[in-house]
């Protein structure tokens, strides 16, 4: 193994940066030469990428975002598209490439793995919808955001006695909004795991200011309805006045929490070792304090288990 890539996909998250860093110098500390692909598999299309030196990842362990960059390539998925990556592959001499990103980027690893290429897998998406691994990079830094803005919007709430919809993102996943709601106190969250009807959502609301609640949060996960639409038609059955935030691009920047750096610097050389001893077509999860590696396409064969234990706990401490 003389020259690797690495590259960043979809959805950008925090702690690919370290990510980034650790495959960079693990690989060097171990000879090898490793070359950044831009904007993930459209890099790879393109031909789009850069020698990475030591220098080139200092200074970046702490930020979020991602230096290589990212995005959605159409391109990758078509026959030309694809072929063109794999030219560019051999062009660049790549003896096998660490791709970061969820569901999607992995999907996009095993062709490539079916192609003769060898690729290791590293989880990175706010979204920890990925039923293989208990985490995902990003997600903790992601939850940490909401529950800052869940505290401020709460403390606004409260001096004007009214409800508020909070909209998160994840997909269809619920994850962020059931352990923003769980740990943020949220008198209900709304995720797409459990059907919901909003006659019990504005009950639960009328129950609260019954007993001198001075305001409600409700956790919308984005895949399960519109922030808009159900703060308008709770307002209307309770008569409670009622404001949604949609929170956004702030859930994936910003600075990742120490696990997401640490999970990121781990698995990156983690990645690195596995390919220099000729082991490829794998993905890397956390499971305890263990980091783990399976086939890529058992993982993602896995459903993901809804953690309902959790959901139930959250309803009964929000009464
Ligand atoms: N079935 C597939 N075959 C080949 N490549 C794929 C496939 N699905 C996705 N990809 C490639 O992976 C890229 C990233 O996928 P996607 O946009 O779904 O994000 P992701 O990796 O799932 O991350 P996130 O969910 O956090 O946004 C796509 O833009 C595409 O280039
Ligand atoms: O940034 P984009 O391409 O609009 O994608 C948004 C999606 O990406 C994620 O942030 C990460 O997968 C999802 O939660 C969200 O639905």
């Amino acid at each position: 193994m003389k020259k690797i890539g690495v590259l960043t996909s979809g959805g950008d998250a925090p702690g690919m940066n370290a990510a980034i860093r650790a495959v960079v110098r693990y690989g060097i500390f171990n000879n090898i030469n490793v070359v950044g692909i831009k904007n993930g598999f459209r890099g790879l299309v393109e031909g789009d990428s850069m020698e990475m030196s030591l220098s080139s990842v200092a200074d970046i362990i702490h930020r979020g975002g991602t230096v290589l960059g990212s995005a959605r390539s159409k391109d990758f998925q078509e026959k030309e598209g694809f072929e063109r990556a794999l030219k560019n592959v051999k062009y660049l001499g790549l003896d096998g490439i660490v791709t970061i990103g969820g569901d999607g980027t992995f999907k996009g690893a095993m062709e490539l793995a079916k192609a003769g290429v060898p690729t290791i897998g590293i989880p990175g998406t706010i979204d920890n919808d990925l039923a293989y691994t208990q985490y995902t990079l990003g997600f903790f830094t992601a939850l940490t955001t909401v529950l800052e803005s869940v505290e401020k919007i709460r403390d606004t709430s409260s001096s004007h006695g009214r409800t508020n919809v909070i909209q998160v993102m994840g997909r269809n996943c619920g994850d962020i909004a059931l352990y923003a709601g769980l740990a943020g106190g949220a008198e209900m969250v709304i995720i797409p795991e459990v059907d919901y009807n909003i006659d019990e959502v504005c009950d639960k609301i009328m129950q609260g200011r019954a007993r001198g609640k001075k305001h409600s949060i409700i956790i919308l996960a984005e895949g399960a309805g519109d922030a808009k639409d159900i703060s308008e038609l709770i307002e209307k059955k309770t008569g409670v006045g009622t404001r949604y935030s949609v929170l956004g691009y702030t859930q994936r920047g910003g600075t990742p929490s120490a696990f997401d750096r640490l999970m990121g610097s781990q698995m990156g050389a983690m990645a690195v070792e596995l390919l220099t001893s000729s082991v490829s077509n794998r993905v890397l999860g956390i499971k305890g304090n263990e980091i783990f590696h399976m086939d890529i396409e058992e993982a993602l064969s896995m459903e993901k288990k809804f953690d309902e234990k959790s959901y139930e706990l959250t309803k009964i401490l929000s009464i």
